[in-house]
């Protein structure tokens, strides 16, 4: 997978070196370049925004340097030969957007060229979200219904979500499975040793080895959790995914 950001701070998209991410790239299963929308302008002072048309407070960033830095992403094109099967998938992040979920990361994962444009200020002129439709799948993206003050914090959350989500860069894949969200509950507590820790017990039955008990454990507190804290999720769970011991948590 190959991954653009375009920003006016790249060099807060450098926790993007470190860690899980950092050594997806260093294997060659990310291939992420983060570039200075300043680069694409033309002018002394190199200069991103202007005020709004129409008044209001603060300032909009302007359209031309964006287009060339979109279209310089878009031409670096994906990992591997030939020309890209898909078009790339251009998120922009935006309190404005569709919200972005684990289904989201699941979706864009499995993209070949993801471009993310950081904007700041009161936005990007809307008109370059309506000129990238041409090449690009366009997606404005929301964490949630809050506001920052840029897109890169949010694109350093949907990079973590997604990348992590690409084939070989979590180690054990399992790992995958019983987190929050992949079987649309939230996940199940975890304990480790020692078994008593401040007067507090690790709850007896993951002491058990009983596999099969600590299996209905877990699926009864992740129920309890998700009922506890996102009735919202409870409501949206197939019925045909639950079974008799489910309903009687
Ligand atoms: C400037 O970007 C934002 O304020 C933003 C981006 C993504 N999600 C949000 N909730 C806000």
């Amino acid at each position: 997978m190959r991954i653009d950001v375009v920003s006016i701070f790249p060099e807060y998209l450098s926790a993007l070196d470190l860690s899980l991410i950092g050594k997806a790239r260093e294997q060659g299963l990310l291939q992420l370049t983060v570039t200075d929308l300043r680069e694409f302008t033309a002018d002394r002072h190199r200069t991103v925004d202007d005020t709004p048309y129409g008044g209001g407070a603060g300032m909009v960033m302007k359209p031309e340097p964006w287009a060339l830095a979109l279209d310089a992403a878009r031409t670096r094109g994906p990992a591997g030969a030939g020309a890209p099967e898909q078009r790339p998938v251009l998120v922009v992040p935006s309190p404005a957007g569709e919200v972005f979920t684990q289904a989201t990361a699941r979706e864009l994962a499995l993209r070949e060229h993801l471009v993310f444009a950081c904007g700041r200020y009161e936005g990007i002129d809307e008109r370059v979200v309506e000129w990238s439709r041409e090449h690009f799948e366009v997606r404005p993206m929301s964490l949630g219904d809050y506001v920052l003050n840029g897109g890169e914090v949010a694109v350093l959350a949907m990079v973590e979500a997604i990348g992590r989500l690409v084939p070989g860069v979590i180690g054990n894949p399992e790992s995958l499975v019983e987190e929050s969200h992949s079987d649309g509950l939230l996940e199940y507590p975890v304990y480790t040793k020692p078994a008593l820790w401040r007067d507090r017990p690790v709850p007896e039955v993951l002491l058990s080895g009983h596999h099969g008990r600590i299996a209905r454990w877990r699926r009864d507190r992740q129920l309890q959790r998700t009922a506890a804290r996102r009735p919202d999720l409870v409501a949206a769970l197939d019925p045909a995914g639950l079974d008799r011991a489910d309903r009687d948590v």
